[in-house]
């Protein structure tokens, strides 16, 4: 409905009908007011009250036209519907409210005639002039309610005017309204379905803004989007940049680097014929090389042999501080006399080569004199009580050689108990005292190490036994000793030879050793608390076997290196002296004397020519070192003796046996030997 068209209308408008009403302007009410008010003097004066006496009939004549119903017909007609509430306010807005004012002085004349006084007599002359002069007033009121007849009849001719015009109007806007409404329903279903129209268009336009505002918030992302993609590019773009400038650098660098990578292709290739004719060199130095290993094998046994497959050590041990607190005496002052008394006579004569040792006895003859007897003896080397470990090892150094090339070694350390065997063979805690055994297993590690650039491969296990009693137990099993039964089993084939159930470890270093030795001593001096002094009464025998191949040249080789601490060597009658059971103790010296003669007739044996049985199978000892003892195999005994006088007669006995094995000759050479 706001929507209709409003010219229209508003040629209606009620301001229209408020114009004001042509014609001469009324005169301000001031001008009845002021008539209608009375004087300050009037009150004190009679006639002005007679003459306001005559004022309520002119004036209610005046505001009764003035206020009259007349008035009421010029209230505004109703406004349509159309107007707005304000047009249609000031459209029925009342006119001015002028006539009010007049009603306030309306006079109650039945007052003023009652309270009108009586004329008298006396006052005649006075009332004379009064009179006159009220006369004058009279005529004067008169005039002036003429002049508002007049007045009042004008102003009846103007609002009878005004009605006129009222009507006239309020009758065309009652020919608009009529036509308003004709209108309103001749066009109220378009505008019903203009509204419709409107309603969606408004929603139309709702949605439109709304996808509107949809898309200026995807357009305010896209924005951001772009924004943050122009910072990235710019960033790609700074690092292309660099990229760029790094590449024309790179490419200079290649381009000095393809020139050195073409002279290095150059030197390649150069180096490349050159490797060939080297490697032809080297193929060539490698043939000789091995045929070289060869002939130094060959070379190497044939200085062995010729020094003697078998070889007799004699060491004898120096005097020990308790050696002399043994004898007696723990006094510094007196040790170096008693030295002299307890030490044997014994003498080196062969200062060059250290082959030679002399022992002087003396004893009383029948015939009560005194008898001096020197017995002299030659062994492959004899070593003085101050040699070192090193200078022993150094003499057998070449054994260990030896079996990494192939061949069986058996290195024996034979003598009384105490002599120095489990020293010599073992040694001591530090590097100087190392013993042979520690010191074989390092020569075999660095002779296989240095056979390994001539294209061998070396295996080497180790396993420690004893042989107490004729019974073999495993030093380094995991049971007590003697616990199992081992036996001894000889494979004819490859020479070789296995015990049972023995533990046989891999080892991978020469320092594995020395915790085995420690192992397997532990285990002894468990076996000690029992029986007593174990290891004096026991033959203890490390093995270590070397298994070699050589994929170059397809050859193969097996040797072993047998380290044997033999029992004490002392005669039976010693050994009663110290054991608390005689029994164990006969039986054990019986067969400690039993296995050490059974090795003097192996080593006899072997030296004889012929076909002569080898006795092998008198004792464990033998039979287990079989393999090691016969053929090429090289045989090294060392003659551990006592410097003590008190020993003199079992050192004695030790060299006699010594010198017989030290004559022996096995294999291929012969030795060169000289005895007493
Ligand atoms: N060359 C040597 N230098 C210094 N001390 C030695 C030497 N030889 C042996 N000894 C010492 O002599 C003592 C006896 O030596 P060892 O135990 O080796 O004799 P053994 O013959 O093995 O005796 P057993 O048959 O009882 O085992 C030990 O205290 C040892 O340290």
């Amino acid at each position: 409905m706001s929507r209709l068209p409003v010219p229209r209308l508003r040629s209606n408008s009620p301001d229209r009908i408020h114009a004001p009403i042509p014609g001469p302007s009324i005169p301000s009410g001031s001008s009845l007011k002021r008539k209608a008010v009375p004087d300050d003097g009037e009150e004190s004066n009679p006639l002005k009250k007679q003459q306001r006496l005559l004022q309520p009939s002119r004036i209610r004549t005046n505001l009764s036209q003035s206020t009259g119903t007349d008035s009421k017909a010029l209230t505004k007609p109703r406004a349509p519907n159309l107007a707005t509430t304000n047009r249609s306010t000031r459209g029925t807005s009342a006119p001015p409210p002028q006539t009010t004012a007049r009603t306030v002085s309306k006079p109650p004349s039945a007052t003023l005639r009652s309270t009108r006084p009586a004329p008298t007599l006396k006052n005649s002359a006075a009332d004379v002039g009064a009179n006159a002069r009220l006369a004058t007033q009279l005529d004067l009121e008169r005039d002036a309610v003429l002049d508002l007849q007049q007045d009042k009849q004008a102003l009846l001719s103007r609002l009878t005017a005004s009605k006129e015009l009222e009507l006239k109007r309020r009758t065309e806007l009652t020919i608009a309204s009529e036509e308003m409404d004709n209108l309103r329903k001749r066009y109220s279903d378009q505008i019903a379905e203009l509204e419709i129209n409107l309603q969606k268009k408004e929603r139309f336009l709702r949605e439109a803004q709304e996808d509107l505002l949809s898309l200026r918030r995807d357009v305010e992302r896209e924005r951001e989007t772009v924004i943050s993609l122009k910072g990235k590019l710019q960033s790609q773009e700074n690092a292309q940049i660099i990229l760029t400038a790094e590449n024309h650098s790179f490419q200079s660098q290649n381009t000095v680097l393809q020139t050195e990578l073409a002279q290095q292709s150059r030197r390649i290739a150069d180096l490349t014929l050159q490797h060939e004719s080297d490697q032809c060199k080297v193929d060539e130095m490698t043939t000789e090389a091995m045929e070289n290993e060869l002939i130094r094998r060959k070379l190497h046994n044939m200085v062995q042999e010729l020094k003697g497959n078998i070889r007799v050590f004699c060491r004898v041990r120096p005097v020990l501080s308790s050696d002399i607190s043994a004898s007696g005496s723990q006094l510094s002052e007196k040790a170096a006399p008693l030295r002299d008394e307890i030490t044997a006579d014994m003498a080196f004569p062969d200062c060059r080569d250290h082959k030679e040792i002399t022992l002087a006895s003396s004893s009383q003859s029948a015939t009560g004199r005194e008898r001096q007897e020197n017995y002299s003896f030659v062994f492959d080397r004899v070593f003085e009580p101050h040699s070192t470990q090193a200078e022993v090892f150094e003499e057998i150094s070449m054994l260990a050689q030896s079996c990494v090339d192939g061949y069986n070694v058996c290195i024996f350390a034979y003598g009384q108990t105490g002599s120095g065997k489990s020293f010599t063979m073992e040694g001591g805690s530090t590097d100087a005292t190392q013993g042979m055994i520690p010191r074989a297993v390092a020569q075999v590690f660095r002779a296989s190490e240095d056979l390994r650039s001539k294209g061998w491969e070396y295996k080497i296990e180790g396993q420690f036994l004893e042989i107490y009693n004729e019974t073999v137990n495993d030093l380094l099993g995991k049971y007590d000793l003697d616990g199992k039964k081992h036996e001894i089993k000889h494979d004819p084939k490859t020479g070789s030879t296995r015990v049972t159930d023995i533990t046989v470890l891999t080892l991978h270093s020469p320092t594995q050793v020395q915790a085995l030795l420690s192992s397997a001593q532990s285990r002894r001096s468990v076996a000690s608390t029992l029986m007593n002094e174990r290891s004096s009464r026991s033959h203890s025998v490390f093995t270590l076997r070397i298994t070699g191949s050589n994929p170059g040249s397809g050859e193969n080789c097996e040797g072993s290196l047998n380290l044997v601490d033999l029992a004490g060597s002392e005669r039976i009658n010693v050994s009663l002296g110290n054991g608390l059971n005689d029994k164990d103790r006969v039986k054990e010296t019986q067969n400690i004397n039993r296995s050490l003669s059974a090795l003097g007739d192996v080593i006899s044996a072997l030296g004889e020519k012929g076909d002569k049985h080898i006795p092998y199978r008198n004792s464990k000892l033998t039979y287990l070192l079989q393999n090691s003892l016969s053929g090429n195999s090289k045989t090294l005994m060392i003659l551990n003796l006592s410097p003590l006088a008190s020993h003199l007669n079992e050192s004695l006995t030790s060299l006699r046996f010594a010198t017989k094995v030290n004559n022996t000759t096995l294999g291929a050479a012969r030795k060169q030997a000289r005895s007493s």
